[in-house]
């Protein structure tokens, strides 16, 4: 049982884990440890889904032997992750510090499941979740099928999001990642979806270039409806369609029906909404025990895809998540349970084996966006360094991963060369072993689906294996070439294989793996991953900045160096000869 005064590193279990590690296996290479099958074929774990498909975690490449992964579960009792999990599916206030439950398992719960919201009068959540789900069908049909319009009578054919954080990298995962799945595809024919987050300008720009904005449906994501970048980018787009109608009917003075019919809204923030000019009901509600990062499954991420992919593809998609929220919560062997053993291994690799950097690499093209996710979802939740009772980390404990990525082969041929002979990366390959879109040309000895899954298959081996000394010799390298070319190995990854094609079942899975990992490794860190108080203060120093900016927009005359910092204020002095 943790102490609340009791940092994670301090726990037996965990110094143990550290001390074998130390001792033994930094010193045992992989080759070694791969060559082991008994040891190996207890580092698998795979889900069956009902299709008869698998989810297969493959974790023999890092690592770890029977001693460790025995400290290893003796970690999870330690933590009680088994009551930490029952915790989050209960409703319990794991967000202390905002004193929040932690209810995203609640979007994705079924219409005959209830979930009393603890100490709050909101009621059964799961029957708010589905009426705010059948509201998104009813409306998004509408749209669809042409029945809602825009205001000159065109249909809606387009869908704009704007949004940032967790309210943009969700959605944008997961539209890319059905673009090229067949039903989703053939459900969007002749619609686009768009994305607007970044307050600079250019993004603006970017968003509206080629959108015929009498065709578009406009979709502010705010949790809160106050953050900046969102609700200015919502202004220059309200201006920007009124505008757009002033010039072509000079003589309507009613522009708020201009918004009304090209706005909707998903919030928690109905008086902004409205202020906004957003008609109450084209608002789709979600709730405070929703983290932005971990809302993809809310209004946020079902309103504009339902839109563009139709509700029928979106329900596959929240089943999947779905299914693996089921396989968490009663899967009670750990060694089996995906997201467990993907937090477990995840610590690990960060914390026993003191790699500070992970890499997340699908050989899958259509998860482009699914590592800038992760990125969020991951870092956000755990770039702490405090307990959940407020204990600052000491003596180095770090808690959560520094994570990039890439879809494979493309990072192949640009930062694998680090990974392979310069630091250690933890790599995370994710595959599937059919493609969605399949080609294969006559001639060449393999389809291009299985061209680009032989590298994953090898990839992992080359890190872990590397090439030798007595290689190098056999090969005929010559000399002056050995220590170019030899390849140490010792690399940890682990792979995860889904043994059909990224469907939105599939898409929901993936998600929800790491959207539980996430919570796993926090809960071993005994940290809160569901505040993010870290991105509060350059907010607020912008303000600063932001009212220096204005006084001179107003021709005033500004002194920089009494309001910041030299160094700052040189900067900035640079900035405002020329702005
Ligand atoms: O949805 P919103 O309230 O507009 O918030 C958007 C994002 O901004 C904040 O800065 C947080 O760091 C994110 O967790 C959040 O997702």
């Amino acid at each position: 049982m943790v102490e609340s005064a009791q940092t994670f590193d301090k726990l037996p279990s965990v110094q143990q884990l550290v001390n074998h590690y130390n001792t033994t296996l930094s010193q045992t290479h992989l080759r070694e440890l791969l060559n082991d099958e008994n040891r190996n074929q207890h580092l698998r774990a795979s889900l069956q889904n009902q299709d008869g498909s698998e989810v297969i975690l493959d974790l023999t490449h890092v690592k770890v032997d029977e001693a460790a992964v025995k400290l290893l579960h003796q970690v999870t009792s330690d933590v009680q992750l088994h009551e930490k999990i029952e915790g989050m599916f209960t409703g319990q206030k794991l967000n202390n510090t905002e004193k929040r439950s932690v209810l995203h398992v609640a979007l994705r719960m079924r219409e005959d499941e209830t979930l009393i919201v603890p100490d709050s009068t909101e009621g059964d959540a799961v029957k708010n979740v589905h009426e705010v789900l059948k509201r998104i069908h009813a409306f998004s049909e509408l749209v669809r099928s042409g029945q809602v319009k825009g205001y000159s009578g065109k249909t809606l054919k387009n869908t704009l999001i704007l949004g940032i954080g967790g309210s943009y990298l969700g959605p944008e995962f997961v539209f890319e990642a059905l673009r090229q799945d067949a039903s989703s595809k053939q459900a969007a024919d002749g619609r686009q979806l768009k994305f607007l987050a970044n307050v600079d300008p250019i993004d603006f720009n970017r968003a509206i270039q080629g959108l015929d904005i009498e065709e578009t449906l406009v979709v502010i994501n705010s949790k809160t409806f106050t953050t900046a970048e969102t609700i200015l980018n919502a202004v220059t787009v309200k201006n920007y369609i009124i505008n757009h109608y002033k010039n072509l009917h000079p003589d309507v003075e009613d522009t708020q029906s201009f918004v009304q019919a090209h706005f909707c809204a998903v919030s928690t923030n109905l008086p902004l909404t409205s202020q906004f000019g957003v008609a109450d009901d084209r608002v789709f509600g979600f709730w405070d025990w929703v983290g932005g990062r971990f809302s993809v499954c809310s209004a946020v991420g079902v309103l504009p895809l339902s839109l563009h992919y139709g509700y029928e593809n979106v329900r596959d998609f929240l089943s999947g998540v779905k299914s693996i929220d089921d396989h968490f919560r009663n899967t009670h062997d750990l060694s089996q349970n995906l997201p467990v053993l993907l937090g477990l291994y995840g610590f690990y690799n960060t914390h026993v084996a003191g790699h500070n950097t992970r890499s997340i690499l699908p050989y899958c093209q259509s998860l482009l966006k699914f590592p800038a996710h992760i990125q969020q979802l991951d870092m956000e939740s755990n770039g702490k360094s405090v307990t959940k009772e407020g204990v600052r980390f000491t003596d180095g404990a770090q808690a959560g991963p520094i994570i990039f990525g890439e879809p494979g082969t493309n990072g192949q041929h640009s930062f694998y060369q680090l990974m392979h002979q310069g630091r250690v990366i933890p790599a995370e390959f994710i595959g599937f072993s059919q493609s969605q879109t399949p080609i294969h040309i006559d001639g060449y000895p393999v389809s291009n689906h299985n061209e680009l899954m032989s590298n994953f298959f090898a990839q992992p081996d080359a890190l872990a294996l590397g090439k030798t000394l007595e290689q190098l010799k056999a090969e005929g390298v010559p000399e002056f070439l050995y220590q170019h070319k030899l390849f140490t190995g010792d690399r940890p990854s682990l792979s995860i294989l889904f043994t059909g094609k990224l469907t939105a079942f599939a898409c929901g899975q993936l998600l929800g793996l790491y959207e539980h990992r996430v919570a796993v490794e926090g809960f071993i860190y005994g940290i809160n991953s569901f505040d993010q108080w870290g991105v509060e203060l350059g907010k607020v120093l912008a303000k600063d900045v932001r009212n220096v900016f204005a006084d001179k927009e107003k021709g005033q005359d500004v002194d920089v160096k009494s309001k910041f910092n030299p160094a700052t204020a040189y900067l900035l002095e640079k900035y405002l000869e020329k702005m």
